[in-house]
């Protein structure tokens, strides 16, 4: 059974006293994450910063089921998380290793479709629909390499999307692409998520776009990590580049987020 929180959202994910070694009891033993404990209510859009090796994407691992936690544990949805659970959306930094070349942007989307045996019919209509609704409708019969950078994490962003997940995990998606792109990239991320209703968990280097995106923003201490602070973001459901990022709370809590994970801090 699902989670409630104190204001009686339903708790999506609950991440409880986590801690990841790698190569644990041997020479190269590496505690990556020490104690990190968080939560994410439905329809949260939720940004973890830290600063470089802090274990962010050993978080995200976690949280994805791809790697075991060494003690402590992720629900999702009320239950222990075991494996990567097919609620589950994903889009990486690597767009350009995520993507296969050989393959259309329309094939690249249906991929998870047909892994979860979804029929023709409905795939093509979902394939479809999902390239639509990230701007590249047009796209669907051309190869990821005919199309810009931002481009393929747009197909890459449509195919964690089309088996409508409960909760996408991005880590450092915006990271290889121009800072317009970025932007547009941004809008699109919160529009789609505000259209699907989706939970977004984020990783980013990136303190000014944790707080233009995040609801709240869970900040990483060095190197073994645990959670500094969490910091709520009050800044309204509608988000403009411009406007938003020039507004006195925006620059207060730039100020905030800044002195929480710059080095001098630790
Ligand atoms: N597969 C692995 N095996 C062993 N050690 C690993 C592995 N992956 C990461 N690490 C180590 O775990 C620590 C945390 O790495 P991680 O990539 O999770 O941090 P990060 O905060 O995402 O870093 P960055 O911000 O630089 O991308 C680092 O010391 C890294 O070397």
């Amino acid at each position: 059974m699902a989670l409630t929180s104190e204001t009686g959202v339903e708790t999506v994910l609950a991440v409880d006293h986590l801690r990841k070694v790698y190569n644990e009891n041997t020479e190269q033993q590496n505690v990556a994450v020490a104690d990190v404990s968080f939560t994410v209510a439905k329809g949260e859009f939720v940004c973890v910063v830290g600063p470089s090796g802090a274990g962010k994407t050993t978080l995200l691992r976690c949280i994805s089921g791809i790697a075991a936690p060494s003690s402590g544990g992720v629900s999702f949805e009320g239950r222990p998380l075991t494996d990567v659970p097919d609620q589950l959306g994903l889009v990486f930094q690597d767009y350009g290793r995520s993507l296969y070349p050989w393959f259309t942007n329309g094939k690249n989307v249906a991929l998870p479709l047909r892994a979860r045996g979804v029929a023709k019919a409905d795939r093509a209509a979902r394939v479809a629909e999902v390239l639509a609704s990230v701007g590249l409708g047009h796209v669907e019969k051309q190869y990821p390499w005919e199309l810009s950078g931002g481009m393929q994490q747009r197909v890459a962003i449509a195919r964690a999307l089309s088996y409508r997940p409960q909760l996408l995990l991005m880590d450092e998606p915006f990271a290889s692409v121009d800072a317009q792109t970025r932007f547009d990239l941004e809008d699109l991320t919160l529009r789609v998520r505000r259209d699907l209703g989706v939970t977004v968990v984020l990783v980013t280097h990136d303190i000014d776009e944790a707080i233009y995106l995040s609801d709240r923003i869970v900040v990483l201490s060095k190197n073994p990590s645990v959670v500094k602070e969490i910091v709520p973001v009050d800044l309204g459901a509608d988000r403009s580049q411009v406007e938003t990022r020039s507004s006195e709370e925006f620059l207060r809590l730039r100020g905030h987020l800044m002195s929480l994970v710059m080095p001098h801090d630790e």
